[in-house]
């Protein structure tokens, strides 16, 4: 498992080795063991997957405290971009985000701490998106952010992608205010 360790603090990217023969291919999706030698350890509890069709925008989404959730996320069939922003308030990087391709071919998993929102944008038709979660789903504690917000300025590279009722009416950065120390 190659490890990258972003700019963002506790994020980490795992990328496995990919074992391929006449059958196909296989690898290891997920280790508990090399995960908390890297600092992306979590007690896991719930496992969502999602299927979207080329430019569906989920997000910028976060649980607040006490119910935040540290993500484990992947992408089986299809590839995303992958965004996340910092916004743990002490943070010296509050506000900054980084942005990552997962391609379900590459197998490369994102370890995303509490403490960030999270969106991603399929880039492919049937994206299978798995991930898994260090707390249950609160609906009270659901918290986001305005994908397309103009202090963020992530660049998606779509200018008008599919996304829910919901996520269209996210506050903005600039009248937000972080539930994370
Ligand atoms: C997230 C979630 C949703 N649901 C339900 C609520 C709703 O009726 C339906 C769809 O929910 P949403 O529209 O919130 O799904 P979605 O927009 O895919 O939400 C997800 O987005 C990505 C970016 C994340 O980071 C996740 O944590 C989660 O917030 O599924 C659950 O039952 N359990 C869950 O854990």
């Amino acid at each position: 498992m190659e490890i990258k360790h972003h700019a963002l603090a506790g994020v980490v990217e795992f990328t496995p080795r990919i074992f391929e023969d006449s059958r196909g291919i296989f690898f290891e999706s997920f280790s508990a063991r090399i995960m908390a030698e890297a600092g992306a350890g979590g007690e896991w509890v719930q496992d969502n997957q999602s299927s979207s069709i080329s430019g569906v925008l989920r997000g910028l989404h976060f649980q607040a405290p006490p119910y935040a959730q540290a993500k484990l996320v992947r992408v089986a069939t299809g590839r995303v971009r992958d965004v996340i922003v910092d916004i743990r308030r002490s943070s010296s990087t509050y506000g900054q985000h980084i942005s990552v391709e997962l391609d379900s071919r590459r197998g490369n998993i994102l370890y995303i701490p509490t403490g960030f929102a999270h969106g991603f944008l399929a880039l492919e038709e049937n994206t299978l998106f798995l991930y898994r979660c260090s707390d249950y789903y609160q609906p009270s504690a659901e918290g986001g952010l305005c994908w397309n917000d103009s202090t963020l300025n992530i660049d998606w590279g779509i200018d008008a992608p599919v996304v829910s009722d919901k996520d269209q009416v996210l506050p903005d950065f600039k009248s937000f205010e972080t539930p994370f120390e």
